[in-house]
């Protein structure tokens, strides 16, 4: 097969699609592999790597775009790039198309093959396609949220760990999965006071077993939810219902009644937000204030520190590529239910159940399209 990988070209989104270790897997494999020019260059890989694992570099997206059977990218295609895909091309990359009627829209109409890296399920449970990437912006989302409680960039101008004699501050997160897990590690590490919420009572044990009473669970309801944000500094949005739009749990009024230079990280954006005040922004200007709080809702936020990301991400996409390379998109979707789970978009038609009640289209199984 011929596979394609354009530069990304989100705001300041340095990652890319495949990296020379995985480009020489699917050389290995007997596949071809197209790299557009500098697509690795901001992060330390070069075309000279790319080529001595066997790529070809190519000069323009719209050459990739025009003659590759697969594309592989990292963000969801951007409008120019929506215009640019084939009936009948394999694109595999994020796309979180609940809260994206615009991108949905595109892809229905290119007649592509649409497989998002974030409803893929694995084996053992869970989305290991976004697992890793939710490990990086949980991790980050505590040293952005430090960040801007300074007063500098707008916050209260409070030091999450306290010093001695002057107490910590309060970090709350939503949601306890891989983002709120990782949030949590570095949120303990800060010597803040930390309350987590999650509707899964049998993680909320798992983690009370892990940091006992270093840390509060609660169980995730409207009632907690408001207790919890109103003496909160810091508040960490990272809950997901997988594929569906993410629920407003934090809503207008309750932003209203947070104290004055607080700050809210919704990491959960990317799926329309859990905070009713929140709307996507980028690293270029990561934040907006709503009733005097802080805002930090970017989209991408694993793009920042995109050299560890773009590994961490290869390490989880790269086997499904390859299955998808081997064998052909119909071919490795019927022998994979997990692999299955990810096509969102196929040939005109919407195929993940959950995209399609919150967009008002026809739901198609994916089943139904390999025949
Ligand atoms: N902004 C960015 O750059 C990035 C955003 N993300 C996003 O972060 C979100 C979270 O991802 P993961 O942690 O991997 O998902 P996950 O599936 O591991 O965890 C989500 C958690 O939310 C909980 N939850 C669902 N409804 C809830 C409610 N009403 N109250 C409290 N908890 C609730 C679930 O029980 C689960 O534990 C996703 O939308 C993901 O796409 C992930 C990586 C990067
Ligand atoms: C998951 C996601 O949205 C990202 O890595 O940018
Ligand atoms: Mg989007």
């Amino acid at each position: 097969m011929l596979v394609g990988v354009p530069k990304e070209i989100k705001n300041h989104e340095y990652r890319v699609g495949l990296t020379p270790p995985s480009v020489h897997e699917l050389v290995a494999h007997g596949h071809k592999v197209m790299v557009q020019h500098n697509a690795g260059a901001d992060i330390g890989l070069s075309d000279d790597q790319y080529l001595a694992a066997g790529a070809t570099i190519v000069e323009t997206a719209k050459e990739i775009f025009a003659r590759a059977e697969m594309i592989v990218k990292v963000k969801e295609p951007q409008p120019v790039e929506c215009a640019m895909l084939r009936e009948g091309q394999i694109l595999y990359t994020y796309l979180h198309l609940a809260p994206d009627p615009e991108q949905t829209a595109a892809l229905v109409k290119s007649g592509a093959i649409c497989i998002a890296y974030e409803t893929i399920t694995g084996p053992g449970g869970g989305l290991p396609l976004l697992a890793p990437m939710s490990e990086v912006a949980g991790r980050m989302a505590i040293q952005a949220g430090a960040s801007h409680l300074e007063k500098s960039k707008g916050g209260m101008g409070l030091l999450l760990g306290g010093v001695p004699g002057v107490a910590a501050g309060h970090i709350v997160i939503i949601g306890a999965g891989v983002v709120g897990t990782n949030a949590l590690q570095m949120a303990v590490g800060t010597g803040a006071r930390v309350t987590v919420l999650d509707k899964n009572i049998d993680r909320l044990r798992q983690l009370d077993l892990v940091y006992g009473n270093r840390i509060s669970t609660l169980f995730s309801n409207a009632h907690a939810i408001e207790e919890a944000v109103l003496s909160a500094d810091l508040v960490i949005g990272g809950v997901l219902v997988p594929g569906a739009a993410a629920p407003k749990l934090v809503t207008r009024s309750m932003i209203s009644r947070m104290k004055k230079g607080a700050v809210v990280v919704d990491v959960a954006i990317d799926q329309g937000g859990c905070f009713e005040t929140s709307h996507p922004t980028t690293h270029a200007e990561p934040t907006f204030v709503v009733d005097g709080v802080v805002h930090y809702c970017v989209a991408n936020m694993p793009g920042a520190v995109a050299r560890t990301s773009t590994f961490a991400l290869n390490n989880a996409t790269i086997g499904h590529a390859v299955a998808l390379a081997d064998k052909g998109w119909r071919k490795a979707l019927a022998d994979d239910a997990h692999l299955r789970n990810g096509l969102n978009v196929c040939q005109g038609k919407v195929t993940y159940a959950a995209v399609a009640k919150d967009l008002g289209y026809d739901y198609v199984s994916a089943e139904s399209m390999l025949g």
